[in-house]
């Protein structure tokens, strides 16, 4: 019953704050503007047209390590990805120089604009900018999403990392488009991350105003069970390693795929 009540009560404040930009007459505060506070910089005018989050059912994350030591070149793992079915696809990565990076980036976004698949890049803005990314996603300690707007504009997404619901409402009043919530199981490809368990996800995706991602540890053994959970705001899963960490990446993905997919009709 609480939770329905949470629930119910962060679809009002997401309407609130979505229609308020709809004035009608002349006086100071439009008619959905009722607390005077709503009307801060429009950073989420227009989201509806910029991101589904439907896009995040089979979130495809990127590691160079790990295409390293299988022989795949950024752009072939990201093309294997969405040829087995990954619904948007983040750059993250971490041991690369800058230039080569921008030019993987800019291989990688005419890949996933020719599918029709948004590309986000990890952390790096600058990329994200030379590129003409979809968007950035960023962590508790990089730069702040209400910055990050400021930099990309109100037509670009914007995924914040969350492990509490505090964050998950800071993220959503810096104008963030979803939440990426983890680590949802143990995870070796991200040191010293906190376990948070299905109890943690659902405590995030209940408190949230926007679509959320699962993160941490993921694979075609457990995707089932946290998509069986049919928490609210939860939109799909995150993965890392059990889709590159992997000879042949589109195999991989085509199967997490179908077991998404398997769940969804059972719902
Ligand atoms: C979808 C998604 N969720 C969470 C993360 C983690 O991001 P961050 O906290 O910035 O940590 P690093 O990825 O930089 O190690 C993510 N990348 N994607
Ligand atoms: C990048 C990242 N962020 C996490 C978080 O909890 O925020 S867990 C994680 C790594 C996920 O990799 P894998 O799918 O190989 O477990």
């Amino acid at each position: 019953m609480l939770n329905a009540v949470q629930v119910a009560k962060n679809f009002v404040e997401s309407a609130l704050h979505h229609s308020k930009d709809l004035v009608i007459g002349n006086g100071p505060q439009g008619p959905f503007d009722h607390l005077f506070r709503l009307r801060c910089p429009p950073y989420n005018i227009g989201s509806q047209q910029r991101f589904n989050p439907d896009s995040l059912f089979l979130y495809a994350v990127t590691d160079s390590r790990m295409n390293k030591r299988w022989g795949h070149s950024i752009e072939d793992a990201v093309k294997a990805a969405i040829e087995g079915g990954a619904t948007i696809v983040q750059l993250r990565e971490k041991d690369i120089e800058s230039r080569a990076f921008l030019e993987a980036a800019k291989a990688c976004m005419d890949i996933c604009k020719s599918s029709g698949v948004p590309l986000l890049i990890n952390d790096r803005v600058d990329i994200a900018l030379a590129c003409n990314a979809d968007g950035v996603h960023v962590g508790q300690s990089d730069i702040s999403a209400r910055e990050v707007r400021k930099l990309l504009g109100p037509g670009k997404i914007i995924g914040v990392s969350c492990k509490t619901p505090a964050q998950a409402e800071q993220a959503w009043r810096d104008g963030a488009d979803y939440l990426g919530c983890g680590g949802v199981f143990p995870t070796t490809t991200k040191a010293n991350n906190p376990t948070l368990g299905f109890e943690g996800l659902k405590a995030v995706c209940l408190a949230s105003k926007l679509p959320v991602v699962a993160i941490g540890g993921i694979n075609a053994t457990n995707a089932g069970s946290v998509m069986e959970l049919g928490l609210p705001n939860l939109k799909g899963v995150a993965v890392v390693s059990a889709l590159f960490d992997r000879e042949c990446v589109s195999t991989e993905t085509r199967n997490l795929r179908s077991i998404l997919t398997s769940v969804r009709c059972l719902a």
